[in-house]
């Protein structure tokens, strides 16, 4: 199926932002996975809207109901569908764009690709579906946690104010998610500098996985860095990613790039956690960069379906940095492809598979 994200752990969603309700369904989630709720409610809380002042101002719940492939409190190995009711659509907020293309949006391309478009603010365009990409991500954490990984992320740049240090246990407590607290004020400033413009602001998130083992990823196709930018890229509004030095390491010489080994571990971490598409065992690092948001209140030319010139002038509740809220779901689409590739793994030495099956030998 082209809609599904995965090999082994699969998750496709389903929904649109102004629609009844949007959803997810997860397949693979290993049998015995104790599912909690609690949890995967948490990690949809982060990245709901309405929240504060650098979000948009759509209040949503976000509450997710588990519809199927948990039994008693544990997954049963069947596939595991979650839905998430929406709550406040203002559809009509939409009607002056029913007809127009908003610059930067998904507008023009769904309309030449469909010939049909749902226009209540983006329709399956909106960011609104990656509620559920957070909540399958939740299980593959879940999964994760049981085996000793850990997936955190924050925000390290917002326009041109720049992180120096990380401090991802900071971020968690932050309104913004900001990694380091001497930046954090001037970052939000920045922010809603942008909104009162009527304008927004792009950002970067660096998201973290400590404790991934040794060999994950295919050597050729299906690369872990390849999939892991697909992942990344695939999340709306992101236009770059960064595996560990990412673009720098075109800069360095070899003899500064590369990660001298010792016997307690890499030296350096240039490399970001995987050397020729297999993880490494060392921390995997991901550099994810967002535009801003192309929704804003400033008229912007623009054409209709009609192929007239027109203003766009908008209305709706748009983030003024997609960034903060983006950061959220692209920690669960690496969650969702450590769990993948960690399934995918499984079975690949010998020994493995004998010790796997060794009653029936
Ligand atoms: C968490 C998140 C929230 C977003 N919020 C908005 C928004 O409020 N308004 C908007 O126009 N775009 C928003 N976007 C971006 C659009 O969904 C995205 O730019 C659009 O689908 C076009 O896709 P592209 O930018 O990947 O080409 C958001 C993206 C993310 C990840
Ligand atoms: C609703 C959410 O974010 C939305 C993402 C989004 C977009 O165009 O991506 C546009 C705005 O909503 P609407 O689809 O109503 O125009 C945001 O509020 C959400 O994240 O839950």
């Amino acid at each position: 199926m082209s809609n599904t994200f995965g090999k082994r752990f699969c998750m496709t969603t389903f929904g649109e932002s102004h629609g009844k309700a949007i959803g997810c369904i997860l397949d693979g989630v290993p049998a015995g996975l104790e599912i909690d709720e609690e949890f995967i409610q948490s990690e949809l809380d982060r990245r709901k809207p309405g929240k504060n002042a650098y979000a948009t101002a759509r209040k949503e719940p976000d509450s997710v109901e588990i519809l199927s492939g948990v039994f008693e409190g544990v997954s049963t190995g069947t596939p595991i569908a979650m839905v998430i009711y929406n709550t406040n659509q203002k559809s009509k907020d939409y009607s002056n764009i029913k007809d127009l293309f908003r610059p930067g949006h998904a507008d023009f391309t769904y309309w030449e690709k469909y010939g049909i478009r749902d226009y209540r603010g983006g329709g399956r365009s909106s960011a609104r579906e990656t509620a559920a990409r957070v909540a399958a991500g939740a299980i593959a954490k879940l999964m994760l946690k049981r085996v000793g990984v850990e997936v955190k992320s924050g925000i390290f740049k917002i326009g041109d104010i720049e992180a120096k240090e990380y401090d991802f246990e900071y971020a968690k407590t932050s309104e913004i998610f900001a990694l380091d607290p001497l930046v954090e004020s001037q970052q939000k400033e920045t922010i809603l500098k942008a909104k009162e413009a009527h304008d927004s602001i792009g950002g970067a998130a660096l998201v973290r996985a400590t404790g991934v083992p040794v060999g994950l990823g295919e050597p050729i196709y299906y690369k872990l860095d390849a999939v892991l930018a697909e992942a990344m890229m695939g999340i709306n509004a992101v236009k770059g990613v960064e595996i560990g030095e990412g673009v720098e390491s075109a800069k360095l010489y070899g003899s500064e790039n590369n990660d001298e080994m010792t016997k307690e571990g890499f030296v350096t971490h240039h490399a970001g956690g995987t050397l020729g598409g297999i993880s490494s065992g060392d921390t995997l690092d991901i550099k994810v960069y967002f535009k801003p948001t192309p929704s804003i209140f400033k008229p912007m030319k623009t054409l209709n379906i009609h192929g007239e010139e027109v203003t766009c002038e908008l209305k709706g509740r748009h983030d003024p940095c997609v960034a903060i809220r983006g950061s959220v779901v692209a920690e669960a689409m690496a969650a969702l492809v450590i769990a993948d590739m960690m399934l995918l793994n499984m079975g690949r030495k010998m020994d493995d598979v004998a010790r796997y099956y060794s009653k029936n030998v």
